[in-house]
């Protein structure tokens, strides 16, 4: 039998502040495919032009921002060349642009949380491209003014499951750290894959018309450090219940990550929108059964979701596995819509998205479309490398984070 709804009677990890940030560089899809060939010294390639167009007409994508320049490729033209060692070049680029990506999303996420950057205790960086130590959590604590006593932990190569595996790390940070506060970061940076298109690597196409740059930022911190001294801050705008991992079963490799003197060698099956298809029910069960939250035969439309939008065919296969009702995945198509599969930072926009329109909703402001992400109970879910799937159970705050609704805790005793 289910065992009953958890209580909010422990103090759960929640989701405190958010910030996004993207490159300033941005490309329309319709543009995206002629930019690249043309970039890359491509056009010959008529045929794989061809295929590649079709891809981007039914990848969901509008637009997409990028760090990566015309400039950058004049500097380093073993990026275009899969026989040319580019490992270095890939990482001089990155090592600036990753934390200085981050440091944007974090600075709108610290200020949405009003208290000093100082006061954070724990720093959890996430990115597919690094490969440096001391790393972008370092220079990211330096940019922000951290404390030296910070607590650093980056992530490196965790694919696109990277976000839900640094909020994971983070919530169980703050929940055996009283009063810690966490910052999460999430920078995302396509050079570090970026090659000229090759007719073998049909797959290396697939993941340049999805994959776009950005960095999320969240602060997560315990919502029962309610002590009448605490500082004055954001109230919570999800609330973290309980976070698991797990691999679909005969999926090893159907997408896999390699740092080679290359740069980042994505492998992406074809076959993976129909193995998370089949697979993601399972996966849910497992997860979601034990706080009495499964689907049963009512299927999991009593839930909101934020699922990372790996692409459209991947946010097809969720829709379809789940048998979710159309709308229920409208703010991570809204996410892919208008930045592209980026990879790690992707999930904390859908996060950021799902807020913005509870807001609207509370505000009763008229919805875009018909969706339902006005739940109360909800999950996060990524899909990376193995393939692995990582899943959070959300609560949503009932006042979506807005600050005023809720009683904030006093700054005098
Ligand atoms: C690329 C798409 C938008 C194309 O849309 P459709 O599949 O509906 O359209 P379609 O079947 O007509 O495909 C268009 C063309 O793309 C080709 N094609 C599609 N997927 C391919 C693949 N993986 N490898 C090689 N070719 C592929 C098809 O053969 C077809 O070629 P032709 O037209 O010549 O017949 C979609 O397949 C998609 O969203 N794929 C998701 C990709 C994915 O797995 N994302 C996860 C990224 S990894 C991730 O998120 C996790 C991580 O990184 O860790």
């Amino acid at each position: 039998m289910a065992s009953p709804l958890p209580t909010m009677e422990t103090a759960h990890a929640a989701v405190l502040a958010i910030g996004t940030a993207n490159p300033a560089k941005c490309v329309a899809q319709e543009e995206y495919v002629d930019w690249y060939f043309r970039v890359t010294k491509s056009d010959h390639l008529v045929d794989l032009k061809a295929k590649m167009k079709r891809m981007c007409d039914k990848s969901g994508i509008r637009k997409r921002h990028l760090c990566l320049t015309e400039d950058m490729i004049a500097a380093h033209p073993e990026l275009l060349d899969r026989a040319a060692p580019s490992l270095d070049a890939r990482l001089g680029i990155a090592r600036d642009a990753v934390p200085e990506l981050a440091m944007a999303a974090a600075a709108r996420a610290i200020a949405e949380w009003g208290r000093p950057a100082a006061d954070i205790t724990h720093l959890v960086v996430s990115t597919n491209a690094g490969a440096h130590a001391p790393g972008a959590d370092a220079r990211l604590a330096e940019l922000l003014g951290l404390r030296a006593t910070v607590q650093r932990t980056v992530l490196y190569m965790h694919g696109c499951s990277a976000g839900c595996s640094a909020l994971r790390l983070a919530k169980d940070i703050a929940e055996s750290n009283r009063r810690a506060r966490v910052l999460v970061a999430c920078a995302e940076v396509f050079l570090i894959a970026f090659a000229a298109p090759d007719e073998a690597r049909l797959d290396a196409l697939v993941a340049a018309s999805l994959f776009g740059d950005g960095a999320g930022a969240v602060i997560v911190g315990t919502d029962g450090d309610d002590d009448p001294g605490a500082p004055v801050e954001h109230p919570p705008i999800f609330h973290m219940l309980s976070a698991s991992q797990t691999t679909i079963a005969g999926t090893h490799q159907r997408v896999s990550l390699q740092l080679s003197e290359r740069g980042l060698d994505y492998k992406i099956s074809g076959e993976v929108p129909a193995l998370v298809r089949a697979g993601i029910e399972r996966c849910m069960e497992d997860a979601l059964a034990p706080l009495g939250l499964a689907g049963g035969g009512g299927g999991w439309n009593h839930l909101f979701w934020a699922m990372h939008p790996g692409g459209r065919a991947i946010l097809d296969s969720y829709e379809a596995g789940l048998r979710l009702e159309p709308g229920k995945l409208a703010a991570s198509r809204r996410v892919l819509s208008e930045y592209g599969n980026m990879s790690g930072a992707a999930i904390i926009f859908v996060l950021d998205e799902l807020r913005r329109r509870r807001r609207r909703r509370d505000g009763g402001e008229e919805e875009e479309e018909e969706s339902d992400e006005y739940c109360e109970w909800g999950a996060m879910v990524g899909v990376g490398p193995g393939l692995t799937i990582e899943t959070m159970v959300l609560r949503a705050s009932a006042t979506g984070g807005h600050v005023g609704d809720e009683v904030k805790k006093s700054t005098t005793a």
